[in-house]
């Protein structure tokens, strides 16, 4: 199956209604002057924060085209169509040996479905293949290293004197003593030296990958045997001094207990290769950085075993008309052109614009399965996919009573990255569904705001046109307006 089709798919249907009406959308996108540059500006700056992303060309142009004052004279489908034109080039240039043909189908959802997840994953496959140089993120961060080990490795001459005052021996053992503790302490100086050079997990870039280099790989292994060598020498000298002349009781012990603090206090919490030894890890360097590109989203590059550990959870909120959708879409698009494998889902309730694609006010399209609950996603796209997959995007989940248990499962069990897009609060103002109760599961949360169509203000509030009364209600501006607080509580007058 041509991957052309998922793209295809992408583009903004001339026919896509806002609402049941597709007459309606001339009629009020001519209502409305656009666009509000504040708030549009504000939200784009939030989203370019949020994303910690340097647009690309390819950003700047989908940007461009929702929020500059020569395109606020332009439709919204041309907008529309450069963002498509994104998509299209996000899609085709992933992987140009699996890009063309799908033979493969891994769901039971609609052709479209399939078409365009496979692709996804096999591009992103390939690349994490490729990628296995990199090292964990810093998210990997141990537990176990605290800001204080790493600054331990700063003071090593405190923590190795220390001992050494405390040997009480005679006189004539003194020299040779001295000799070897000297030894040990130069080869402890070594070590120090070289964990100095070395960064710990937390002195990591947010914004960078890591890698580990050859370079890296030997300077650990010279530590290791530094320090191995080292304390083996020292027990050896107990040894000896035991076997040769046993010495008395209070110098045994206090040469055990230095040999033991000397291990102990060494400016590494762990000189011995243990299962329990946290890796070292440390700050990555411009070399690492031309070993891996760098990118907006640093779990991008890693492979795959670090990735099933590092799930993350995104929330975007905002009333309706506020972008939501569009920094969903967007956020998707620059997770596929980073290799990574991606899958839309959105509420079945929804079927304004069919099943099979989620839709922006702008009228950007892009595939999607439509499920009831999400957690019949993972049996929808069937298992083998659902591993394969890197993120997964969720527009409208105020529909989703599931909605914190999938995303629990999803990041913290499967290590996914989701990004959750939809109403906080329903025309009431009340919380929708179980949207806020993911903000404390996530790692970071943006509100969105649309314009007052009354006075063109930020609108941070949704307004219903109707006299309906029940919470769901499908529509478009038919049924529902942005508005400021002002005229929120003005009722829309
Ligand atoms: N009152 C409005 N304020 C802001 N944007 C509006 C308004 N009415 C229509 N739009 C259009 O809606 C687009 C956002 O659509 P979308 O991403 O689907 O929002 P959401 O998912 O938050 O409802 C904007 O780019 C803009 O072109
Ligand atoms: C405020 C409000 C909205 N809805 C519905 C209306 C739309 O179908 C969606 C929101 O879509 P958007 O992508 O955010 O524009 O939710 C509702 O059912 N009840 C409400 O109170």
């Amino acid at each position: 199956m041509a991957l052309t089709a998922a793209p295809k798919s992408m583009a903004p249907d001339a026919t896509l209604p806002d609402a049941e009406n597709e007459d309606n959308i001339p009629c009020e996108y001519e209502k409305i002057e656009f666009p509000d540059l504040k708030v549009v500006n504000e939200n784009q700056m939030m989203i370019s924060e949020y994303y910690g992303m340097q647009c690309t060309s390819m950003e700047t142009q989908c940007s461009e085209s929702l929020i500059t004052p020569e395109n606020g004279n332009c439709s919204n489908e041309e907008a529309g169509v450069r963002l498509v034109e994104s998509f299209s080039s996000a899609v085709t240039s992933l992987d140009p040996t699996s890009s063309h043909k799908i033979d493969t189908p891994v769901s039971n959802g609609s052709t479209t479905e399939s078409t365009y997840v496979l692709s996804a994953i096999s591009s992103s496959t390939s690349q994490a293949l490729s990628a296995t140089v990199s090292s964990p993120s810093p998210e990997h961060k141990s537990p176990q290293v605290t800001e204080g080990e790493a600054d331990s490795s700063a003071q090593p001459k405190d923590t190795i004197m220390k001992p050494i005052i405390n040997i009480n021996v005679e006189p004539e053992q003194t020299v040779v003593q001295q000799d070897i503790v000297d030894m040990y302490m130069k080869s402890m100086q070594q070590f120090t030296e070289s964990l100095a050079n070395m960064k710990l997990p937390m002195d990591v870039d947010d914004d960078s990958t890591t890698a580990q280099t050859d370079e890296t790989n030997e300077r650990m292994q010279i530590i290791k045997r530094t320090s191995y060598s080292s304390l083996l020498f020292l027990f050896c000298f107990c040894f000896a001094k035991f076997e040769t002349a046993p010495p008395s009781k209070s110098y045994s012990s206090t040469l055990l207990s230095t040999f033991l603090r000397l291990a102990i206090r060494s400016p590494t919490p762990f000189p011995f290769s243990s299962p329990f030894s946290p890796p070292i890890r440390r700050r990555s360097t411009p070399m690492d950085r031309r070993i891996v590109p760098p990118s907006s989203d640093a779990h991008v590059s890693l492979p795959m075993e670090s990735r099933s550990m590092s799930g993350e959870i995104h929330v975007i909120l905002g009333p309706m008309f506020a972008g939501k959708t569009t920094a969903l879409l967007r956020r998707i698009q620059i997770e596929m052109n980073n290799g990574r494998s991606v899958a839309m889902i959105k509420s079945d309730k929804d079927h304004r614009y069919g099943l099979d694609s989620v839709v922006t006010h702008d009228g950007v399209k892009m595939p999607c399965f439509a499920v009831s609950e999400l957690l019949s996603f993972r049996d929808k796209l069937g298992a083998e996919a659902y591993t394969k997959l890197d993120v997964i995007g969720i527009d409208e989940a105020q529909f989703f009573e599931d909605l914190y248990d999938f995303c629990c499962n999803a990041a913290d069990c499967d290590g996914k990255t989701v990004v959750v897009a939809g109403l906080d609060g329903d025309y009431l103002r009340k919380r929708f569904g179980s949207v806020l109760d993911v903000v404390p599961l996530a790692d970071s949360v943006m509100k969105l705001t649309a314009r007052c169509e009354i006075c063109g203000r930020r609108a941070s509030f949704t307004l219903r046109k109707t006299n309906e009364t029940q919470t769901e209600l499908i529509g478009g501006a038919d049924v529902y307006m942005p508005v400021c607080r002002q005229h929120y509580v003005d009722g829309g007058c």
